[in-house]
């Protein structure tokens, strides 16, 4: 067998876990080495608008830029390569006369596919390969172990598998001042094309539009921010708080972009509450808790990385085969603001232009397109968000849509958020909507949420006319959501009866039962 040699010339792949704080695998990368390569690999087939949003590349390269510059101050640096990773990195390999490659473990299908092939080709080169897992709390192979084998299902038997394991592994050590240098003479190191891009020199003409900045260095400063205020942290309780909060502040963290790309760590995120709940010993706990938030998060990367199929309907088993419309004008109204109902354009419109909003706000879009309202598939709405979220990550968004649409974890389908009263309850005078929709800006708070009901004369003093300025209802909630829960009890009686539902499915026109209310509700 080959031996490693005692001075390795190091390849560290940065991909998610863009921070030098608690990076196992980057340490494991300096241990004795004489030279140390850091990269990240810009794959061209992510760099489309149709599949990453502009908010959420700019995320990934304001984060690219300040892990560069924080490397160069260690007296290293960050190579942006371009092109697939499969034959960048061997190529690299070769150039710089690799013998160690070390990257984070990475539990999404597409990136498992890809390492595996990766890590033959180094082995093969004669390149030691090591992985350590970083962006998780847990491996999540261990969960499973103690789960029977597989992925807990519910929050109880994933915090019973948690409890058998025992509290996550401590934070890795602070990284030394200096790290191991590159070699100077190294083919390529110094090309203007490894700098970071900027989107437009990526082909993007969009602007972005993100209040939130990525990086390691501000998700460090979000993250003390955000858990100094200790009587708010101990309080948290989810699904309590306020989904239309956001001047100054959104009423949760917004730590999910950083916990995505790992600019921060989830164990020290999990580090620093345990001391917060240190100081306060009457604390929340989970699952509605902030502890509690970031086990939900260990819960959907455990369910995803062991269930096949999972980002699917299909062939999936944890999912149930409802047999949702196919209405495109539907699905088309509801991703561009247009259904009609301020409350659910307002938050489709924080998307598009924040790329993040409140849990709540989330359900009720996601609640509304699939069981609620619309009754379209929850993977159409799952690649929306995909695309448009800062914090796009599919474990994550896979499995809460799932939720939402009661297609797994949760299955009280009758239970549908309003888009009328829901925001109304929080937001009465329509602080939120008249900022997401600046076309209803000034109609009056009695009509901010249902405007096609106000009266003519009130549609001209606030300058919307509906039908005009802002689409009157694109159905009857009244009518289409008791339409909705009467096919979801159809649906999962099917199931129950053993037959798939999937395989006939019932026939909707837009203009169906419930008629639209583009034509049925006149603006008086
Ligand atoms: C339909 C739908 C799709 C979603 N898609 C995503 C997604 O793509 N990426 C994503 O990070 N979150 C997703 N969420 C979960 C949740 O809405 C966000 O994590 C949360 O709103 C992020 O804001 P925050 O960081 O302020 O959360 P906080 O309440 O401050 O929670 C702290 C952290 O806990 C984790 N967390 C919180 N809620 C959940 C949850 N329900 N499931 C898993 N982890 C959670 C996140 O990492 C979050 O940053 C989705 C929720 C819904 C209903």
């Amino acid at each position: 067998m080959k031996t490693a040699p005692a001075s390795p010339n190091s390849l560290f792949w940065f991909r998610k876990g863009l921070r030098l704080h608690d990076n196992p695998s980057l340490w494991a990368a300096i241990k004795d080495a004489k030279h140390l390569y850091a990269v990240f690999v810009l794959d061209p087939w992510f760099l489309k608008p149709e599949r990453v949003g502009v908010n959420r590349l700019n995320f990934l390269l304001q984060s690219l830029t300040d892990l560069r510059s924080s490397l160069k101050a260690r007296g290293s640096n960050l190579l942006v390569l371009r092109g697939k990773p499969e034959e960048v990195l061997p190529k690299v390999w070769k150039d710089w006369k690799i013998t160690r490659l070390c990257f984070e473990v990475d539990t999404e299908e597409y990136a498992k596919e890809r390492d595996v092939k990766i890590e033959a080709a180094a082995k093969e080169a004669g390149i030691e390969v090591i992985s350590c897992v970083s962006h998780t709390l847990y491996n999540t192979e261990d969960i499973c172990a103690k789960s029977g084998g597989h992925a807990p299902l519910s929050y109880k038997g994933f915090e019973k598998a948690m409890n058998a394991l025992g509290p996550p592994a401590r934070t890795a050590p602070d990284l030394p001042a200096k790290l191991p240098p590159m070699d100077p003479s190294s083919k390529g190191i110094a090309d203007k094309d490894t700098d970071v891009p900027s989107v437009s020199d990526l082909g993007y003409i969009e602007a972005v539009r993100t209040p939130f900045k990525g990086g390691e260095t501000e998700a460090l400063a979000r993250l003390a921010e955000q858990l100094s205020d200790k009587g708010w942290v101990a309080q948290f309780e989810k699904p309590k708080g306020d989904p239309t909060a956001f001047d100054p502040s959104p009423a949760t963290t917004v730590l999910s972009p950083y916990l995505k790309f790992g600019c921060i760590s989830p164990r020290l995120f999990y580090e620093s509450l345990q001391q917060v709940y240190m100081e306060k010993k009457e604390h929340s706990k989970p699952p509605v808790s902030l502890l509690g938030q970031l086990l939900w998060r260990e819960f959907y990367y455990t369910a995803a990385a062991h269930t096949p199929n999972y980002h699917q309907k299909e062939d999936n088993p944890i999912c149930k085969q409802i047999p949702w419309d196919d209405t495109p004008e539907f699905f088309k109204a509801w991703e561009d603001c247009r259904t009609g109902y301020p409350w659910i354009d307002a938050i489709m419109r924080q998307l598009h232009e924040w790329g993040w909003m409140h849990h709540l706000a989330r359900h009720c879009v996601a609640c509304f397109l699939t069981r609620g309202d619309l009754y379209v598939s929850w993977e159409k709405g799952r690649d929306v968000f995909d695309r448009l979220l800062i914090d796009g990550d599919p474990s994550i968004n896979s499995g809460n849509w799932m939720w939402l649409s009661a297609s797994s974890f949760f299955y009280q389908y009758f239970r549908v958020y309003s888009p009328i009263t829901y925001g109304k309850k929080y937001d009465p005078e329509g602080k939120y909507v008249r900022h997401f929709l600046p076309a209803l800006k000034d109609m009056p708070a009695k009509y901010i949420y249902e405007p096609w009901k106000a009266p003519k004369k009130v549609q001209e003093e606030a300058n919307c006319i509906i039908g005009v300025d802002y689409p009157a209802p694109i159905v009857d909630h009244a009518v289409v959501s008791k339409q909705c829960i009467a096919r979801m009890k159809q649906a999962y009686d099917a199931e129950k009866a053993g037959q798939n539902p999937s395989a006939s499915p019932p026939k909707r026109k837009a203009t169906g039962g419930e008629k639209p209310l583009t034509k049925m509700l006149k603006p008086t």
